[in-house]
This record gives structure tokens, C-alpha cells and sequence, in this order.
């Protein structure tokens, strides 16, 4: 199943994109890693999914239906904006009650359990709480509502290495637990690893490369050999970044088939290796859908 499929996706802001001719499926029940630079078009991929934004060309659907459609439509999906955006003079019982008042599947326990695991004081106002336990309020927020989908915007740029760490396991059981879907942008590429399976790359507005990672780290190679012009590489080797000193090449390509040729020691990316690769290759419209 899909939980958000684009077609031809495009926003401009006063005639300027900001995202143009996205393709994407994203499959239900995983945990979708948004990566790309700053300015890439994450943010406005992640509210034109949650309605905040119409679409300037093209489409998008979210959970089977228009985002922001209606009651029905907005129960399904949960949106955590970037910098974590709460009521500053609604003191953290009162999103709570909030949160219970107008989300039909509330999972009131669970918004108990993470806010006092977390220390939050109930009687604090949000706007007095400091950065990280303002996103610790608006990710319990979020997480709470039992969205089918959740999609989050940098939520653990705020929070510290231990409590990004529970954060991400909390993010895990739910998807395990409930099936929750979740896509998440995020610049911490450590952090998509250990909870992403699977990936999209924005670079200028434009889908750089979608997919499972396991599948995309597998066709995936880092070669290096000595020095010689990549353009002489086999047709469906595509070449993704290449680095030259005076004798040696180190090249990253991609390719379905095995590399044969005996020149090359082949190794592995990792993920960091992937999207610095891809983040520093140059725009070219390769699309490609999540499976
Ligand atoms: N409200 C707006 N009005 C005009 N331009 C905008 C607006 N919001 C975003 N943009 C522009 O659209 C482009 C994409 O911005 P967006 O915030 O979606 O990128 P991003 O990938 O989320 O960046 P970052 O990693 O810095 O958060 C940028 O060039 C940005 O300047």
C-alpha cells in the first residue's frame, strides 16, 4: 500500500520552484528518510503533504485522499512542522487536553507516559519550556493522535544525543506496534541509519533518488583503482560522484549488474557515503519510485 503517491509534484513560490516534477510512492508502514541541502525542498514536500500547501503543478495524495480534505483526512495524518511549533500560553496539560478534544484516536496513556518519562512539568507553559522539550511536547503531540502518517520536519535537531536516541525508539515501536507510517527529513544522517528503511534524495527541488535502502545500498559501489577518465566506464555503470589524486581514482557508481573489471577494488558505501554523494553530484533529473 501507498501512503503518499506525487505525480508531477510541483510548488513555486511567486513563480520561483521550489519543487518540480516529483514522482514518488512512499509504501505504508515504513519509515521514509527525507534527506537533502538546505533549501532542497524538504519542508515544502512535507506540508504540501500535510495540506498546508496547494500544489503550483501536478499532484498529491496522502493516505488514499486530498491532503487537508477534510475531518476524516486530517485524523489520518500528523504533522510536526520544523522548529516545533506549540501554544506558547497553553501550559503542557492543556495541549494534552487539547490534543484529546480533537483527535479521534487519541492514545491518551501514551502522551502521559512520554511526558512524564521526559520530566515535563504539566503545569509549565510551552512558550517558558526550552527548545528541546518544546519538540519533546510537539513530537508527543504528534505520535499521540495515532496518525496513519506521520510526517516530521527535523524533529530531533533540537533534542539531545540521549533524548533523539528514546525519541527514535519511541518513533520505532509505533511503527512496529501500530503500523504507523512516518517520513522524516532530517540532516543527521547517523540517525536516519539506525531507524530508516527507506530513502528519498531531494537536490534542487527534484527527486535525486528514491527507494528501499537496502536495495539502494546494494546497487551501490565505491571503486577505486587507478587513475583513468570515468567516461570510458561501461554504459550501465552510472556514475554518481568521481575524486581524482595523481594516480588514483575513487568513483561511485550505480549499477543493477556486478562490477567484473579486475582493475577496480570494489567496496561498500554507507549511507553518509550515498548522500554525500548524491548531495554533491550534479542536478540531473534521474527519477526513481519508492517500491
Ligand atoms: N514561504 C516561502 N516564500 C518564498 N520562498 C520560499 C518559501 N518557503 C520556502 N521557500 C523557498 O523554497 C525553496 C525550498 O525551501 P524549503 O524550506 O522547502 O527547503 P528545505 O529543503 O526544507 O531547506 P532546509 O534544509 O534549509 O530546511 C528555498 O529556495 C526557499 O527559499
Amino acid at each position: 500500500m501507498t501512503v503518499l503517491r506525487a505525480r508531477g509534484l510541483g510548488k513555486a513560490y511567486r513563480g520561483r520552484p521550489a519543487l518540480e516534477g516529483c514522482e514518488l510512492d512512499i509504501p505504508a508502514g515504513h519509515v521514509t528518510g527525507l534527506v537533502g541541502p538546505n533549501g532542497a525542498g524538504k519542508s515544502t514536500l512535507l506540508n504540501l503533504a500535510a495540506g498546508l500547501l496547494e500544489p503550483s503543478t501536478g499532484t498529491i495524495e496522502v493516505c488514499g485522499g486530498v491532503p487537508g480534505s477534510g475531518p476524516e483526512q486530517l485524523a489520518k495524518v500528523g504533522f510536526v512542522a520544523q522548529n516545533a511549533p506549540v501554544y506558547p500560553t497553553l501550559t503542557v496539560d492543556e495541549h494534552l487536553r487539547l490534543g484529546a478534544k480533537l483527535n479521534p484516536r487519541w492514545d491518551a496513556a501514551l502522551a502521559a507516559e512520554r511526558i512524564g518519562r521526559i520530566g515535563l512539568d504539566p503545569a509549565q507553559r510551552a512558550g517558558r519550556l526550552s527548545a528541546g522539550h518544546r519538540a519533546q511536547l510537539a513530537l508527543t503531540l504528534g505520535i499521540a493522535k495515532r496518525p496513519e502518517l506521520l510526517l516530521l520536519d527535523e524533529p530531533v535537531a533540537a533534542l539531545d544525543p540521549l533524548a533523539r536516541r528514546e525519541f527514535l525508539r519511541d518513533l520505532m515501536a509505533a511503527v512496529a506496534e501500530h503500523g504507523l507510517s512516518v517520513v522524516l527529513s532530517s540532516h543527521l544522517v547517523s540517525d536516519l541509519e539506525r531507524v530508516c528503511d527507506h530513502l528519498v534524495v531531494l537536490v534542487g527541488g527534484r527527486v535525486r533518488l528514491a527507494g528501499e535502502l537496502d536495495e539502494l545500498l546494494a546497487t551501490h559501489h565505491r571503486l577505486t583503482g587507478p587513475r583513468r577518465d570515468v567516461g570510458t566506464l561501461p554504459a550501465d555503470q552510472e556514475v554518481i560522484s568521481a575524486s581524482h589524486t595523481e594516480r588514483q581514482t575513487t568513483v561511485l557508481v550505480r549499477t543493477e549488474a556486478p562490477v567484473l573489471d579486475p582493475v577496480w577494488t570494489v567496496g561498500k558505501p554507507g549511507l553518509e557515503d550515498l548522500v554525500l554523494a548524491y548531495l554533491g553530484a550534479p542536478a540531473r533529473p534521474v527519477l526513481r519510485v519508492v517500491r
